[in-house]
């Protein structure tokens, strides 16, 4: 699947939305992909997530676990793992708490691991899940999305491949231009804002 196929599955699902958003970064940005839009279609999904998973054997070799942040990651890791013929875990937070695997989940030694995330923007959920590993017995060898909205910029402090890179402008909320100030912001996400 090219970077075109795989915008032209977002276009489609209706995924691509225009607007006024506050990310999950307190960022403020015109663009927001609604991977929801994506994985409320389980055909479409297994399409995006399995060219993922040959980009995932292609860098990164054999892949044992796929661990992903909730909630955004969870159902592309979970695909991306049956594409790999790999286990599928999750990492979560309690309100105000850094995410960190529960459920019993956990990377046993010798296994070797990827972490999947649906968007990366500042690559913080990124940094956010792969902190919460560094404990577990078995080896994090690299970390994955559909979409890197960073335009490559983001540093995971681990190897990042990705679908698609673009490069979409963010603001500070005390820095907008002037046809995003004029628009009422919208904030998809899970993560709480800070006084939120
Ligand atoms: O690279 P970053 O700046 O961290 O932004 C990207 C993150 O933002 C979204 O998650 P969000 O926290 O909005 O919650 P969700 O996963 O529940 O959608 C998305 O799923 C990524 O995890
Ligand atoms: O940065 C984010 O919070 C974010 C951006 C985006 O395009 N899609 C998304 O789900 N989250
Ligand atoms: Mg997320």
């Amino acid at each position: 699947m090219t970077s075109d196929d795989v915008l032209a599955e977002f276009r489609s699902a209706g995924a691509l939305l225009e607007g006024h958003f506050v990310l999950s970064s307190g960022l403020h940005s015109a663009v927001f992909l609604q991977k929801m839009a994506i994985f409320t279609d389980p055909v479409r999904t297994a399409r995006v997530c399995g060219a993922l998973a040959e980009r995932i054997t292609d860098r990164y070799g054999r892949v044992d676990y796929v661990v992903s942040p909730a909630i955004g990651g969870i159902v592309p890791g979970y695909e991306t793992a049956r594409a790999l013929g790999a286990k599928a875990i999750f990492v979560e937070r309690d309100p105000g708490k850094p995410f960190a695997l529960r459920r019993g989940f956990q990377i046993p030694k010798g296994a070797r691991a990827v972490m999947v995330e649906d968007i990366v923007t500042t690559g913080l959920s990124s940094r956010e899940c792969l902190a919460a590993l560094t404990a577990e017995p078995g080896e994090v060898v690299g970390a994955a999305c559909l979409i890197d909205r960073s335009g490559g910029k983001a540093d995971l402090g681990l190897p990042l491949v990705a679908l698609v890179t673009l490069d979409i402008p963010n603001y500070p909320a005390d820095q907008l231009p002037p046809e995003l100030a004029a628009i009422p912001a919208v904030k998809p996400g899970s993560r709480a804002l800070p006084g939120a």
